[in-house]
């Protein structure tokens, strides 16, 4: 069934599956504007654990300095992964780029994320709210991956949509927010809700519109 939409999306798929260069991605839920769609076998087992393992340390020195992620918003720790120099992010990265369907060199980079018990990311729009970074060169999509398996808790959620998304290793959420109607920008309002067993580990590629690297 066709759904009529009103503005164009990047997320131009066509058919229930994405064939990128090493790997068939599965659309597993989609909905239109805002564009959200759940997305299966986005990484591997392998890529995940080498995620994980890459991002260990640098959380864990993080930690030791200023606690500058601590705040009430965002409760979970974080960092940035180098952009060049282990196989396996560049792999991940370049297939990002084919599921976003943006340059490699739109992306800011992996993020990674660990919440522990009770950690969490409160509601926020990754679109920049202040004008003077949003006029340049705005984010425009987001790329949200799963790199374990949450035993209770953990979802990301899009409070206006009443849509929560639970964490599965290797499944990703994505969504984008560049519409001429605000309002449509404003329901990708979303936040993972509080760890409540296990811990959770997630991996984010924010995107913009213009080359960033
Ligand atoms: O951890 C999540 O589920 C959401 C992460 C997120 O919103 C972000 O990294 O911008
Ligand atoms: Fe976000």
């Amino acid at each position: 069934m066709a759904i009529v939409v009103n503005e164009p999306s990047i997320f131009d798929h066509k058919g229930n599956v994405i064939k990128t260069d090493d790997r068939t991605i599965s659309i597993v839920t989609k909905m239109e504007e805002p564009c959200v769609a759940v997305l299966g076998n986005v990484l591997s087992k392998e890529e995940c654990e080498e995620l994980i393992r890459v991002s260990k340390d640098r959380m864990n020195r993080s930690k030791i300095g200023a606690q500058k992620d601590v705040s009430d918003m965002r409760t979970s720790s974080g960092t940035f992964l180098p952009e060049t120099g282990n196989e396996v992010i560049d792999c991940v990265e370049h297939r990002i780029s084919q599921i976003m369907n943006v340059p490699v060199q739109h992306g800011e980079g992996l993020h990674i994320l660990n919440y522990q018990i009770g950690q969490e990311y409160k509601a926020h729009y990754d679109y920049f709210t202040s004008k003077r970074k949003s006029v340049d060169n705005p984010r425009i999509s987001t790329l949200v991956m799963y790199l374990n398996d949450v035993e209770e808790g953990g979802e990301t959620y899009f409070p206006h949509l009443k849509l929560s998304v639970a964490p599965k290793q290797g499944m990703a959420v994505y969504f984008e927010y560049f519409y001429q109607d605000q309002a449509i920008n404003e329901l990708t309002l979303h936040g993972g809700s509080p760890v409540t067993k296990g811990e959770k580990w997630a991996a984010t590629q924010w995107v913009r519109r213009k080359q960033y690297r």
